[in-house]
């Protein structure tokens, strides 16, 4: 489980960007965060893998601090924790399957890794990952030559190749159409189930939230305005997370 508590951030000397966060992420389940820009659902999910650091708070995978961990406590951790971006993140000339293998380097020497020196069994585990998001016809494929669909997709089985326990998801759908957009969300809603992950997605789209969503965070300004399964959200709650800014009530549910 991901329990975040108390977390704060400030960027240099602007206003607070998180206050007070709490909410918890279950494995199984996709945890959404959506809030109106600039509210910090980026710099919550960024302060997860502690790619920024927070101020002050405590951010427990599996009752350990991601935040009291040391340099090479964090590369073990982040090791375990899966990226996608909307923008993919992919190396353009490079196949499907060798990004897809490039989520082995965090595991492997880094002369192995340089030299892209990859086992057997990886090569056909990055295989089966590309079927397992119906990618296997485009294995060698170079990645600039998929959609944009597909290059997420690719992003997934390289989030995957990690054997990651969570995987933090930012906006991974704001550049698809909708036909690509259910099919990047019905792989991760299946993901998370099959394998017991911890989804924790970023998302503009309330109506995406609510049709793949198990549970809701709704942040207005840094603070947390409502955390809960989806189906206790109601029409006033949607209005409450996206306010105006000065007008929003914290309820911190935790
Ligand atoms: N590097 C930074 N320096 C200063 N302020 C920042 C920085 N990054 C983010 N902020 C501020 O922190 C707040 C939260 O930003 P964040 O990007 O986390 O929001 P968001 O909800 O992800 O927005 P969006 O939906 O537009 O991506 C905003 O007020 C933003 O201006």
């Amino acid at each position: 489980m991901l329990k975040v508590t108390g977390l704060d951030k400030t960027y240099g000397h602007h206003k607070h960007s998180l206050k007070d966060v709490n909410f918890t992420a279950q494995p199984g389940e996709v945890t959404a965060i959506i809030g109106p820009s600039g509210a910090g659902k980026t710099t919550i999910l960024r302060s997860v893998n502690q790619l920024i650091r927070d101020d002050g708070g405590q951010i427990l995978l599996d009752d350990v601090d991601i935040r009291q961990a040391n340099k090479k406590q964090l590369r073990q951790i982040r090791h375990h924790i899966g990226m996608i971006f909307q923008n993919y993140n992919l190396i353009s000339p490079l196949t499907a399957i060798e990004n897809v293998l490039h989520g082995r380097l965090g595991a492997k020497s880094t002369l192995a890794g340089m030299l892209g020196l990859y086992s057997t069994d990886e090569k056909s585990e990055a295989l089966t990952l590309l079927q397992e998001v119906g990618l296997q016809d485009y294995a060698y494929q170079r990645c600039d030559q998929l959609s944009g669909g597909q290059q997420q997709r690719v992003g997934i089985a390289r989030a995957l190749m990690q054997h990651p326990k969570m995987i933090l998801c930012d906006e991974p759908i704001a550049s698809l159409d909708p036909k690509s957009t259910r099919i990047v969300m019905d792989i991760l809603r299946r993901l998370a189930k099959e394998k017991q992950l911890i989804i924790l997605i970023n998302l503009h789209q309330i109506d995406v939230a609510r049709e793949y969503a198990d549970h809701i965070v709704g942040i207005n300004s840094g603070a947390i305005v409502f955390e809960g399964p989806n189906q206790d959200i109601d029409a006033a709650t949607l209005q409450n997370i996206y306010r105006q800014p000065e007008t929003a009530v914290t309820d911190n549910a935790n």
